[in-house]
């Protein structure tokens, strides 16, 4: 029988986010890199990159990556020069005139550009705006094991979920692993790894048999409530956020899960009496800051509302909960 509880995001991000310290250096709040952008979507790894270092700036300290392809980097750097762009993805038709053992190589390169970096991250976002070219996920197949082999967290997302779908042993049984599951991802999941189709009458039990059947990672299916899972508990998000729906709020919600996914393990790490599940509590707390802001944009923008706006006000929204004095 389904069992699911309301979460109090309100007190999960109380709980999770760290206070102001003066004595906190650069990257010391949490270092977050987006694996994504391709030469069709730029916005998207903008979008949760932006979003990781609004909150983590907030609190002194910051620092966030993207890794994405020659073509998008010089777009995303000119959203925004705070975010550190590295060009190293490549996509098929840059190599189709190349051997099997250039493209060997060149993959070789991709990884080892990412793996300089890997230790330094607290958690990745993987998949926002990375297209589905087949050569370039193979590198992101392999950035993956990498991550994995360092015990570095990581949210699955967009394009990223259409890889690990098609490939469930990427993230089979890996703690750290949360996938951000929307509509159309969330029913591909389904009927790749429950061979049945979306069942909205039993949905808890259907996303903790999925979460279980994955071994134990946390998705975060969104939709009206959002509803997350490890295969254990089933909580939902349902705070009221607006009736707008634009493209790229899953985005932002990828960044800030990271956010709070990082800052969720080091709390937990220096307190032995706490026993909750670190991704739970960082999907519990992104969740209801996403849907804070979206509300109080709405609240500004009404219909013309967009994921800029939304970006804009998690800051405020971060502020209303947990007041930096
Ligand atoms: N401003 C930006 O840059 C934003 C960019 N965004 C980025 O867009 C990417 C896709 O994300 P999304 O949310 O549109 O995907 P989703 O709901 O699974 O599919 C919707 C329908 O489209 C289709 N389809 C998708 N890709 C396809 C492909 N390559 N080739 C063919 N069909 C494809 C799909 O078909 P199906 O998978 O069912 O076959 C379904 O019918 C992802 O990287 C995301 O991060 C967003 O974050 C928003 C802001
Ligand atoms: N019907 C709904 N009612 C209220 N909130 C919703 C609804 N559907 C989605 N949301 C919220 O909007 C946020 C983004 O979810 P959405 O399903 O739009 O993601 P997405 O399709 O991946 O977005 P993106 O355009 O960034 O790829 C989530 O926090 C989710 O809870
Ligand atoms: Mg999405």
């Amino acid at each position: 029988m389904s069992s699911t509880t309301e979460a109090d995001a309100e007190s999960v991000l109380r709980l999770v986010t760290p206070s102001l310290d003066l004595k906190r250096h650069k990257g010391q709040a949490g270092k977050i890199a987006v694996i994504g952008g391709c030469r069709e979507y730029t916005g998207a790894p903008y979008f949760a990159a932006i979003s990781a270092l609004k909150i983590v700036s907030s609190f002194g300290a910051d620092l966030s990556h993207v890794f994405c392809t020659k073509d998008a980097a010089p777009v995303i750097k000119s959203y925004s020069p705070e975010l550190i762009v590295h060009p190293v993805l490549e996509e098929s038709y840059t190599v189709s005139h190349f051997s099997e053992e250039e493209k060997r190589q060149v993959q070789e390169r991709v990884v080892g550009e990412v793996d300089k970096w890997m230790e330094r991250f607290d958690c990745l976002v993987i998949g926002p705006g990375l297209g589905r070219d087949p050569f370039l996920l193979e590198c992101v197949s392999k950035i993956m094991l990498l991550a994995k082999k360092f015990s570095v967290p990581f949210v699955v997302d967009g394009d990223g979920l259409f890889l690990v779908t098609n490939s469930i042993d990427l993230v089979n049984s890996y703690p750290l692993a949360v996938l951000t599951p929307n509509v159309n991802e969330y029913k591909r999941l389904v009927q790749r790894v429950l061979n049945c189709e979306v069942d909205e009458e039993n949905a808890e039990d259907q996303l903790r048999s999925l979460a279980s059947q994955i071994g134990g990672v946390t998705i975060l299916r969104k939709g009206k409530s959002d509803l997350i899972s490890n295969g254990e508990i089933v909580k939902s998000v349902s705070i009221y956020g607006s009736p707008r729906r634009c493209g790229g709020q899953g985005d932002i919600l990828s960044g800030s899960v990271a956010v709070f996914l990082s800052w969720s393990q080091q709390l937990i790490s220096g307190h032995e009496s706490l026993s909750e599940n670190p991704a739970i509590l960082g999907c519990i707390a992104a969740s209801g800051l996403l849907r804070k802001a979206t509300s109080l944009a709405f609240t500004k923008h009404k219909r013309s509302t967009l994921t800029s706006d939304i970006i804009e006000c998690l800051g405020e929204s971060l502020e209303d909960i947990c007041p930096a004095s």
